[in-house]
């Protein structure tokens, strides 16, 4: 049982307590109305005490007056010989009451041992008036009463008629004991019930008493063994009387509660203290708990102790199931694995890093709305466009009018009107939706005179952005119907932006960003950020230990480099081969089962299982790329777009020239969700979402979202560059990882690794490399990949090194290399004596 519940249990009885003293109180207060209840205790203690003594005296006068007052006694009855009889002298010290009372008890009830009731008396009497604690009250009247009980039966049992010394009690008993089972059978019964109520009582250790006794007087092999054992014995005494202490001490304070009248004030004083001393009773019975585990274990040994050799034994294999049992409770104690735990610390950013906008809200006056209104109407109305209704839904840039034609009007003249339609309006941005999916209506989006700016703070702040369940949510802007956007990328799984230059772009991506920002711990997802333009991801530097992914020995995690860019992106490429494999490991199907598995410790970190965050790539400029890299940039990205959404690699390319050569077939086909900015013409519209309709929007941040289907119109939340910068501050101000996140190393077609420190002859990771391979005794190019972060060519290049050293063995097919250096302080001696080291 935990401390805690300890504790609660503890408080439980705690409160149930003060009902039953008020209970009690209640009663006492109506007896003792006006009576101090701390006199009533003193008074109460002090005539025990007189009683005690009184009886005490009495007895011990019996003991010696007993024949010449019993004559007297007898005769008489207990009126007449006390009121009526005053010539009678008795030789009891304390007169004819004190002979009459000893008579009672000693004589008609329980003989000699009567004097155990003054005693009672005593320690009770003391116990109330000086509030000393002698003996524990409740045990020792147990106790005492199967005492007086048991010795009245046994001197009963050895004398021959009633007499002082077990009184008619005891010789009464003894008299229907015998006629039953005989004087020897009345004996036997005597001792057997003063042997249970020894064990039940005391419950005394036989077998240590018996130990000490063969230590003292036969000193064989066998008592060593024994011997041993004392220590334990005797700490499994203590800790039993320990127990027994307090189980005592609990008792009085119990029992203190149900005899003695308190007052309220000092109630509250003692509950204190109590609580107090509850807490140092939880530490000792944590402290005592363990070893009381263990005492089962011993016992149970004992019973073996003759066997000396077989008791070690014994203790070895209990070991073992300990074990056993230690790795079953593991999950239970440590609970399932928290990715969170190394940067526990870590705190979301506050919403507060977020600008407030004056957003004017419906920024439409009623003026606006009815002339275009009738705008539309009218110009409808020259095509011989017949409306039987018309509604305005106020967005925060645009408003959209939706159009329920007259019966008999064909969509597909409306949809051929649009240009003239749209010329007739007179303004920029007008896009018709003819039909708007699923209503059967035509909508026709008209630019709001001010447009209303969304700002991110009120993005993030949405309740269906904070109460997501998304994996990777983004919250990207505002719908027309004012509705907040938000999605899950994996579910994308990759995005496609595009936008001519100063339609928003770059805050879009920024937005998407943040998003993450605002709802990620670092543990679970990484970025690569690529930015040939150098400028507009360089503010996400500030978080690169926390959130941010790297190829490793590179300097600069933001890459900007085409060079760089081609081998981030194989390295990322290998990152998800090599997430395959684990999952294919794992027998689970893409990342989230992966990562579930992990949580709950059904995977072992020791064959490389790792928990694995989401990696998000963002390309910003993907046409500079392209133009300077070609087929080396096209043919990873392809790859894993195609593939990387099971294991968490999601990518973001954006583009400002959405044209054929720089949105392939192949890209295209791997990115279903795309986002449009205002691009300048129909063909890139086309190009970007296949539909038209990015021409005409009206920039700063009004987009299309493409998931497929249906496009939707957003106006995208802004979020300016000192914000953006802020929050990196004050992620980047955190404790955070020792280094960005290390992406596997990638060697280029030419031998040319990504990394710097490549040794001419021997690998840099060489030395490493044996460590590992003899670690883990298996000679294989996988192995020092995942371990050691390596791309396949340079893992295999170490391999071959290592062969080349004798450590491991050669080439066997499918099968790992064998490794010839069974431990590490061999590998230490055979590369000294190589002179690698
Ligand atoms: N969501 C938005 N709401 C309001 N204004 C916006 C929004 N997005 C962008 N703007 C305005 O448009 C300007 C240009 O935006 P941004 O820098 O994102 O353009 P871009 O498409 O990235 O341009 P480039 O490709 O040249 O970098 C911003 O400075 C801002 O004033």
């Amino acid at each position: 049982m935990s401390k805690g519940n300890i504790l609660k249990q503890k408080k439980k009885t705690k409160k149930s307590k003060p009902s039953k003293k008020q209970k009690k109180g209640i009663s006492l207060i109506s007896l003792h109305a006006k009576v101090d209840r701390r006199k009533a205790k003193s008074i109460s203690g002090s005539i025990m005490l007189l009683l005690s003594i009184y009886l005490f005296i009495a007895f011990t006068s019996y003991l010696f007056s007993w024949q010449e007052d019993q004559n007297l006694i007898v005769s008489t009855s207990f009126f007449d010989f006390i009121f009526n009889s005053e010539d009678v002298e008795v030789k009891n010290w304390l007169g004819k009451f004190g002979a009459w009372t000893a008579h009672l008890f000693m004589y008609r009830w329980f003989g000699i041992a009567s004097f155990a009731f003054s005693f009672l008396l005593m320690i009770t009497g003391v116990r109330l008036l000086l509030n000393v604690r002698i003996l524990p009250l409740r045990k020792t009247y147990l106790v005492t009463l199967i005492a007086i009980l048991w010795f009245s039966a046994f001197f009963g049992l050895i004398s021959s008629s009633v007499s002082y010394l077990g009184g008619a009690f005891g010789f009464a008993t003894n008299q229907w004991l015998t006629a039953v089972l005989g004087y020897f059978g009345a004996s036997l019964l005597l001792l057997v019930l003063l042997f249970i109520a020894i064990v039940a009582l005391f419950n005394p250790d036989f077998k240590a008493i018996f130990a000490t006794y063969l230590g003292k007087n036969n000193k064989t092999e066998e008592d060593k063994d024994i011997n041993t054992l004392e220590p334990e014995l005797k700490e499994e005494e203590d800790i039993e009387q320990e127990q027994t202490k307090e189980k005592e001490k609990e008792e009085e304070e119990e029992e203190e509660q149900d005899v003695t009248f308190i007052d309220e004030n000092q109630a509250e004083n003692e509950t204190e203290e109590n609580l107090v001393d509850e807490i140092n009773n939880n530490d000792e019975f944590e402290s005592v708990s363990p070893e009381k585990e263990k005492s089962p274990t011993t016992t149970s040994n004992d019973s073996d102790e003759e066997e000396g050799e077989e008791f070690s034994v014994e203790l070895a294999s209990q070991e073992k199931e300990l074990s056993d049992d230690d790795l079953n409770k593991k999950l239970g104690d440590f609970g399932p694995y928290d990715p969170k735990l190394d940067l526990s610390s870590y705190t979301l950013p506050p919403i507060d890093l977020l600008r407030k906008f004056d957003s004017k809200k419906g920024g439409v006056s009623k003026e606006e709305l009815e002339e275009n209104k009738n705008n539309i109407v009218n110009t409808l109305a020259n095509y011989k466009i017949d409306i039987s209704k018309i509604k305005a839904t106020i967005g925060p840039t645009v408003t959209l009018y939706e159009i329920i034609p007259a019966p008999g009007v064909r969509i597909s003249k409306i949809k051929n009107l649009e240009d003239d339609i749209a010329l007739s309006l007179a303004a920029l941005g007008i896009r018709i939706i003819a039909p708007i999916p699923g209503k059967g209506t035509i909508g026709i989006e008209v630019p709001n005179s001010s447009p209303e700016i969304v700002s991110m703070r009120s993005l993030i702040a949405s309740e269906k952005f904070q109460n997501s369940k998304f994996e990777l949510p983004i919250v990207l802007g505002k719908t027309i119907t004012n509705e907040t956007y938000a999605f899950d990328l994996v579910k994308m799984p990759h995005l496609l932006v595009a936008g001519a230059t100063g339609q928003g772009k770059s805050v879009g991506l920024n937005a998407i960003l943040v998003s993450l920002l605002y709802k990620k711990h670092p543990s679970q997802v990484k970025f690569v950020l690529i930015d040939p333009k150098k400028v507009e991801l360089t503010l996400f530097n500030k978080i690169e230990r926390h959130f941010l992914a790297k190829l490793p020995d590179e300097e600069e995690a933001i890459i900007t480099d085409t060079s760089k860019v081609v081998n981030t992106l194989n390295s990322l490429c290998i990152e998800m081969d090599e997430r395959y494999d684990l999952l294919k490991d794992a027998q689970t199907r893409n990342i989230k089962e992966y990562n579930d598995k992990f949580i709950s410790r059904k995977l072992n970190p020791e064959n490389g299982h790792k928990y694995m965050p989401y990696i998000v790539v963002l390309i910003d400029e993907f046409s500079d790329l392209i133009m300077t890299a070609g087929k080396e940039v096209e043919h990873p990205i392809a790859r894993l777009a195609q593939l990387a959404r099971a294991i968490g690699i999601h990518l973001i390319v954006a583009t400002q020239r959405p044209s054929v050569n720089v949105i392939t077939g192949m890209i295209k086909a791997n990115f279903p969700a795309r986002i449009a900015f205002r691009v300048l013409s129909k063909i890139d519209s086309r190009t970007i979402l296949d539909t038209s309709g990015a021409d005409q929007l009206i920039g700063k941040g009004d987009m299309l979202i493409s998931t497929g289907n249906d496009v939707i119109r957003l106006q995208c939340g802004f979020v300016d560059t000192p914000e953006v910068e802020q929050i990196c501050d004050f992620i980047g101000d955190q404790r955070g990882y020792p280094d960005a996140m290390a992406l596997p190393e990638y060697v280029g077609e030419g031998g040319e690794s990504s990394s710097a420190d490549v040794d001419d002859d021997l690998d840099a990771k060489f030395i490493e490399a044996a460590e590992i391979i003899v670690m883990h005794q298996q000679g294989s190019a996988s192995l020092l990949q995942r371990k050691l972060k390596l791309g396949y060519n340079r893992a295999g290049r170490i391999v071959d090194q290592l062969e080349a050293h004798g450590i491991i063995g050669p080439f066997q097919g499918s099968k790992a290399r064998d490794v010839l250096i069974p431990t590490a302080e061999a590998l230490n001696e055979h590369l000294t004596t190589k002179g690698l080291l």
